[in-house]
């Protein structure tokens, strides 16, 4: 039998997913939101596509949570995006309420289902699905490492003249501005890049992808990044769905590891068919354990302000 993937919020990121999602063929979509005939709309167009680009994949639009019983894995994008010159955690509160009202259906229908996470500010928002769902830590996976590791390869692909292909790397911490990449780690076909570039192209890369989530809300001007974020919840449904144990970083809520407790916070992570399988901890020196602790400080405030 097919695997079943719910989407919650049938908007850029939730669409696109799904589009992506179809075009694997690896599982059956029910496209969730709460705009009425929408999620229907999209639904429909999208499996139009199906003969021509040679898939078979069911696609459903829904209103009705119903719709999403029994899902293998739900992906919860549904909340508002920012606007220039707003911080993703300005979305705190206005998210919280759809997120934990979400949640409360999806679990109602799917209680066994694997949880991935979008809605910002991503961190705080995995915290409030974990708690409100009471699922396990490994069935509750924040999406945002895949993405800004993604935009740290392309700005050091681009800058070598390098496939991205050939350009490893690693951004841990939250999803916020003092998230953490770590540039001794980046390699370009094996190579460390701090022998290919100066330090300070590479502290300006770094800045740039750590600022890479608001450089694209100030080009849309109404609206934040959509094509990248869906295609990196689609990696971490691919090791998931197909059980491949692909390591990825990923908000994960921690208990122990890397020193900290009780708090989602991006590290690398095993990924297969239960969810989390593994927490890789990495030797950090200690200028990046002082970065990381930073970036979980900051996350720490959010879910404070939201009592958990
Ligand atoms: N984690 C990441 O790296 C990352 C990346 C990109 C976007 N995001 C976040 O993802 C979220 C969605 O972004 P977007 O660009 O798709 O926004 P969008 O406005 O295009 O879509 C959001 C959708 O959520 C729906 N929605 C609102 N309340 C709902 C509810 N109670 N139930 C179901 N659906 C509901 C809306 O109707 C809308 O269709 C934002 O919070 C954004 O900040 C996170
Ligand atoms: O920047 C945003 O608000 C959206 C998302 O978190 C991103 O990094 O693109």
């Amino acid at each position: 039998m097919r695997s079943k993937i719910t989407v919650v919020g049938a908007g850029f990121v939730g669409s696109t997913l799904v589009q992506r999602i179809a075009e694997r063929d690896y599982a059956d979509v029910v496209m969730f939101d709460i705009v009425p005939n929408m999620p229907q709309g999209k639904a429909l167009d999208m499996l139009q596509a199906g003969p021509v680009l040679g898939y078979d994949t069911l696609i459903t639009g829904t209103n009705d949570y119903a719709d999403t019983a029994d899902s293998d894995v739900v992906v919860i994008t549904s909340g508002f995006p920012r606007k220039p010159g707003m911080s993703r955690d300005d979305l705190l509160k206005k998210n919280q309420e759809i997120v934990t009202q979400v949640t409360e259906q999806v679990v109602k229908y799917s209680p066994n289902a694997i949880l991935i996470m979008v809605t910002n500010p991503l961190d705080a928002m995995a915290q409030v699905a974990l708690k409100v769902s009471g699922f396990p830590r490994e069935r509750v996976i924040g999406m945002a490492g895949v993405l800004d590791t993604a935009r740290f390869r392309t700005f050091i692909a681009q800058e070598l003249g390098a496939s991205v292909r050939d350009v490893q790397a690693y951004v841990l911490g939250g999803h916020g501005d003092t998230m953490v990449p770590l540039s001794r780690l980046c390699t370009v076909a094996g190579v460390p890049i701090a022998e290919l570039l100066p330090a300070e192209r590479i502290e300006q890369i770094v800045q740039r992808t750590r600022d890479g989530g608001a450089e694209i809300v100030k080009l849309l001007g109404n609206g934040s990044a959509y094509f990248a974020p869906s295609a990196s919840v689609l990696q971490m449904l691919d090791s998931i769905i197909l059980d491949k144990k692909m390591i990825m970083p990923c908000a994960i809520y921690l208990q122990g590891e890397y020193g900290l407790n009780n708090l989602f916070v991006g590290v690398p992570a095993k990924l297969g068919a239960k969810g989390l399988e593994q927490v890789i901890e990495v030797e950090l020196q200690e200028q990046e354990k002082a970065q990381l602790q930073k970036s979980a400080d900051a996350v720490k405030e959010l879910v404070n302000v939201l009592g958990l």
